[in-house]
């Protein structure tokens, strides 16, 4: 078992809109990393990162994102930042990696205040713009493929995988 597609990004790109929109076109379940964490942690991604810290969030993170790989037979959306981790990208190695591109300006406008994205916080556009500069590589890294989604709508990038993965 594996997942049909492992979706990776920024913050913005559209991870979790689009694996439910693929997860509908082909009946398949979907789960986000993000979602499996707080469910363990029985609190919020936020405050998981202000009770206990980014590191106890990137932990959960790395146990919640192998046991998907290993057990999810559907669509996957990965936190933002979870490529950022050595036995994560191991594990992709072997998984069908799209990363969804946002540029700086599409993800801003996305993310509005930043409001339940800890990492935003104080200033979202250059917290962004520090984000895209330093991860961009790693998801081009990690991917197979990559779609484009800015100016587009989820519809049409999900479209996009979906032909691309018939
Ligand atoms: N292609 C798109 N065009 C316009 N808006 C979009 C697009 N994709 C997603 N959005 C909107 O942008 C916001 C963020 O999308 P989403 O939560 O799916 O991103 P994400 O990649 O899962 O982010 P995170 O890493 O924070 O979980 C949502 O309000 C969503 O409706
Ligand atoms: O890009 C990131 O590092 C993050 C993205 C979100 O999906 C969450 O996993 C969290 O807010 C951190
Ligand atoms: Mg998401």
């Amino acid at each position: 078992m594996a997942p049909r597609v492992v979706l990776v990004g920024p913050m913005g790109a559209g991870k979790t809109t689009v694996a439910g929109l693929l997860g509908a076109a082909w009946g398949l379940p979907v789960r986000d990393t993000d979602a499996d964490v707080e469910a363990v942690a029985g609190r919020s991604v936020a405050d998981i990162f202000v009770e206990s810290g980014e590191q106890a969030f990137r932990d959960l993170e790395r146990t919640a994102v192998a046991a998907a790989l290993r057990e999810h037979d559907g669509v996957l959306a990965l936190g933002g930042g979870a490529v950022l981790d050595p036995t994560t990208r191991d594990l992709l190695r072997d998984h069908r990696v799209v990363f969804l591109r946002v540029g700086l300006s599409d993800a801003v406008s996305r993310v509005g205040l930043g409001v339940g994205r800890p990492l935003l916080l104080g200033n979202v556009r250059g917290r962004i713009k520090a984000l895209l500069d330093e991860r961009t590589p790693i998801y081009e890294e990690v991917a197979g493929l990559t779609v484009d989604t800015d100016g587009r709508t989820p519809e049409d990038v999900a479209r996009e995988i979906e032909e691309a993965l018939a």
